[in-house]
C-alpha cells in the first residue's frame, strides 16, 4: 500500500544544511497500523510528511496505492492527496466554522455537491460521535472532541490511508484511550491503513499492529509490535520499553530529570496538603514532589496506571499494600518528578480515583529548615 524506497531528505537554514532522513526503506501493508516511534527530531514527522509529499524527499520514491506520488505534477498530486488523510497532533481546525462546516471542508475544496457533502457530513459526526455538537465551534469542545473533529475531516474524502502525527499527544490519557480506540474501529471498519507518529510505546502497544523505530535519521528496526516488545533488538527499542509512556515524554522530549532529593527508600515528614511543600526543583523546567498515598479501598491499579500514562517519572520509595475484598488497603510513599503541569496531573488524577495524597517535606527543604 506503501512503499518508500531510498528516502532521503536535506534541510537547509542559515546556510547549514543537515540530512534529516538518510536513506529510509519502508513497505506499509494495507490495512494495517503502522507505528513510527522515536525520539524528538529522530526525523519521524518528517517521514510522515513525506508519505503525502507535504515535504517532498530530497531522493527516493513514494509510492502510495500504486501510485508513484515522486513521479506526478502538482495537480495530479493534489487528487492522489485526496486519498490520503492527515490528523494533526494540535488539531489544525478553523475557529470560525462550527464542526459540521469543518468536516465539509475538505469536500467543499474537491469540489462535491452540496447535498452530497451534506449527507456525507452528518455520516461522519456520527461515526466519530458529535452529533450533538455538529454545531458547535471549536471553542466549545473538549481536546477529545476537537481531535474527533480532526479525524472525521480527515476521512471526508474516504481515503485509503490515515496519517497521524502525534495525535493523541495533546490529549490526557482517559481521552486518548477513547480516540486511539476511534482509531482502531476506523481501521477494522473501512480497511483503512493507517500510519502514526508518537513517542509513546504504550499507543504503539495499545493500536499498531507493527512498528519501526526510528533514531538519527534511520529505522533502526521493524517488526510486529509484539515481536518488538518481546525481543527488542536495539537499545532504542529497549529504551522506549523500560521507559513506557510515562518517561517518554519526559526524557525523550529532551527534559531530563536528574536525579534529585532522597535516595530511595527515604522518608519525609508529613506536611499539610494542599500545600507547596513537598515539591521543589528537580532539573529545569520539572519539579519533584514526595508523595504519602492512602489507598484505603482503592479497586484500580493506580500507581500502574499513573506510571504507564503520565510524562513523569514515579517511583516507590517505602509503604505497603493488601488486597482485601473491598480493594486495596495500606498507604505508599512515592516520589514524583516532572513538568509541573504533568506531576499536578498525576495528584489530580490519583485523588479523583479516591486517593488520599498527602505532599511530603523533601530533604532539601529540611535541610534548609534545619
Ligand atoms: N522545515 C525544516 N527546516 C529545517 N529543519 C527541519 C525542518 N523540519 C524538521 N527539521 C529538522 O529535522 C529534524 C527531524 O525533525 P522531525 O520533526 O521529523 O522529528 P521528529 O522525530 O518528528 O521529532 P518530534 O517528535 O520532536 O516532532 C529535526 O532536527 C528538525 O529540527
Amino acid at each position: 500500500m506503501i512503499k518508500l524506497q531510498g528516502i532521503r531528505k536535506t534541510f537547509s537554514t542559515g546556510g547549514k544544511t543537515v540530512e534529516v532522513l538518510k536513506g529510509i526503506d519502508l513497505s506499509v501493508q494495507k490495512g494495517e497500523v503502522f507505528g513510527l516511534i522515536g525520539r524528538s527530531g529522530a526525523g519521524k514527522s518528517t517521514l510522515l510528511r513525506i508519505i503525502n509529499l507535504l515535504e517532498r524527499p530530497s531522493a527516493g520514491r513514494v509510492v502510495v496505492d500504486g501510485v508513484e506520488l515522486t513521479a506526478l505534477s502538482e495537480r495530479e498530486l493534489r487528487r492522489a492527496r485526496q486519498r490520503i488523510g492527515m490528523v494533526f497532533q494540535h488539531f489544525h481546525l478553523l475557529w470560525s466554522r462550527t464542526v459540521r462546516e469543518n468536516i465539509a471542508l475538505p469536500l467543499e475544496i474537491a469540489g462535491v455537491p452540496k447535498r452530497e457533502i451534506r449527507q456525507r457530513v452528518d455520516e461522519l459526526v456520527e461515526l466519530v460521535g458529535l452529533t450533538e455538537r455538529a454545531d458547535a465551534y471549536p471553542a466549545q469542545l473538549s481536546g477529545g472532541q476537537k481531535q474527533r473533529v480532526g479525524i472525521a475531516r480527515a476521512l471526508a474524502n474516504r481515503p485509503h490511508v490515515l496519517l497521524c502525527d502525534e495525535a493523541t499527544s495533546a490529549l490526557d490519557p482517559e481521552t486518548t484511550d477513547q480516540i486511539l480506540d476511534l482509531l482502531r474501529s476506523i481501521n477494522r471498519r473501512f480497511g483503512l491503513t493507517v500510519v502514526l507518529v508518537t513517542h509513546e510505546m504504550d499507543v504503539i502497544q495499545a493500536v499498531c499492529d507493527r512498528v519501526a523505530v526510528m533514531e538519527g535519521g534511520r529505522i533502526v528496526e521493524v517488526g510486529p509490535v509484539a515481536e518488538v516488545v518481546a525481543r527488542p533488538q536495539t537499545e532504542t527499542a529497549r529504551r522506549f520499553l523500560q521507559q513506557g509512556r510515562a518517561a517518554d515524554r519526559g526524557r525523550i522530549l529532551g527534559a531530563d530529570i536528574p536525579h534529585v532529593g532522597p535516595a530511595a527508600g527515604s522518608e519525609g515528614s508529613a506536611v499539610a496538603a494542599g500545600s507547596e511543600a513537598g515539591v521543589s526543583a528537580a532539573g529545569e523546567g520539572a519539579v519533584e514532589v514526595f508523595l504519602r498515598l492512602e489507598l484505603d479501598g482503592v479497586s484500580a491499579p493506580v500507581v500502574e496506571t499513573a506510571i504507564r500514562r503520565f510524562a513523569a517519572d514515579i517511583r516507590l520509595c517505602e509503604g505497603s499494600l493488601a488486597e482485601g475484598p473491598g480493594g486495596v488497603r495500606g498507604a505508599l510513599t512515592v516520589r514524583v518528578s516532572g513538568a509541573p503541569a504533568v506531576v499536578q496531573g498525576v495528584i489530580e488524577y490519583w485523588k479523583a480515583a479516591g486517593v488520599a495524597v498527602t505532599p511530603l517535606e523533601t530533604l532539601a527543604e529540611r535541610r534548609v529548615r534545619a
